[in-house]
């Protein structure tokens, strides 16, 4: 029998070959990528698979023939531990368990849990050689240190929005942003974010990213200034101001407010679902595959 397997290199070379599976090499040593059996499904498993968006990370790729959902990671205290990973997502009994053991045999792992998991994955994944997908936002430099780290050894997709309509309104922005950084009277830059009631951390790990991105256009000097009270005195020209709104079940909502005198702009990207998080990162998670190690974002996978 023949196998057919894609290899992606560094280099310009990225082909595909044929061999015998008894003379596979599964994986090469420190550094190189996995070459993976496109025979096979994708074996993915999901971090923080009991939340929010786990569950629809499951959800969404146990409905893709080409995925197989091998393992739903949790924290040792969840009262889920044990749990069907499918019935939690209210999708068919997958057979995959809840669990805090680490299944060593993941081709991808995507993490969508909170800043307090991040360490634990982002280890296991570098000492399992596992290519690894972070959504998780509210990490602290360190943790974005270490990530930056572990890239060096695995390939990791890393964005604070796997959502197609909010990278394309990041790109969006700073174009927005280019075009009126001189206008006569001055630019004001406001970003407003709402999200459900149950979020942890503020502001969203999106709206910080298109302050930077927005910052990136309008200068060095930028100030990132979050909300305001008491008597604060006019606005400086050089702020960026963030609003963290928390209501309800709004799966997310970003507006940029680009504030002239006599006119403004707003650029309002808002999810209906989390299918579309879900989505993206199934998407880089395929990407992802055979890549060589270093840290990737959304605008790669989306090629923008
Ligand atoms: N990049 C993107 O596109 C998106 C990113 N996000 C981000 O993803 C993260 C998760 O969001 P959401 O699903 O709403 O949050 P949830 O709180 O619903 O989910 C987080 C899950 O992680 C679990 N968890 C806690 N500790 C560990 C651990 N040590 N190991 C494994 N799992 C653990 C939690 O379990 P328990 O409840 O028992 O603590 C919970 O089930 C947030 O940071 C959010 O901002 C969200 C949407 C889109
Ligand atoms: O917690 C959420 O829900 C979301 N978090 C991400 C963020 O902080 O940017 C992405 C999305 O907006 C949903």
């Amino acid at each position: 029998m023949l196998l057919l397997f894609k290899l992606h290199l560094p280099a310009a070379v990225n082909a595909w070959y044929i061999t015998r599976p008894d003379s596979c090499i599964l994986s090469f040593a420190f550094h190189l990528p996995k070459i993976v059996l496109m025979s096979e499904s994708l074996k993915i498993a999901v971090h923080g698979a009991a939340g929010r968006m786990g569950r629809r990370v499951v959800a969404l790729a146990s409905a893709d023939p080409s995925i197989d959902v091998m393992g739903a990671i949790e924290n040792d205290q969840s009262a889920l531990l044990g749990q069907d990973a499918g019935d939690l997502a209210a999708v068919e009994t997958l057979g995959v368990p809840v669990s805090s053991k680490w299944p060593n045999e993941a081709d991808v792992v995507i993490d969508f849990s909170l800043p307090e998991a991040i360490d634990r994955c982002v280890e296991k994944c570098v000492a399992y050689k596992t290519a690894l997908v972070v959504a998780t936002t509210g990490m602290t430099d360190l943790q974005v240190e270490r990530l930056q780290n572990a890239a060096n050894t695995i390939p990791v997709v890393w964005a604070p929005s796997m959502s197609l309509a909010v990278n394309l309104s990041m790109k969006l922005a700073q174009q927005i942003t280019e075009k009126l950084v001189n206008v006569p009277g001055g630019l004001d830059v406001e970003i407003i974010e709402r999200h459900h009631r149950y979020k942890a951390d503020a502001p969203s790990g999106t709206a910080l990213k298109f302050g930077d991105m927005i910052a990136d256009k309008l200068g060095d000097d930028t100030i990132h200034v979050h909300g305001r009270e008491g008597h604060t005195g006019q606005r400086k020209r050089n702020e960026i101001g963030y609003h963290a709104v928390r209501v309800g079940d709004n799966p997310g909502e970003h507006t940029i407010v680009f504030g002239m005198l006599g006119e403004r702009i707003e650029l309002n990207v808002a999810a209906s679902n989390r299918d579309c998080y879900a989505a993206g990162a199934i998407a880089a998670a395929k990407w992802l595959i055979g890549r060589p190690a270093g840290m990737y974002d959304m605008f790669d996978v989306l090629e923008m």
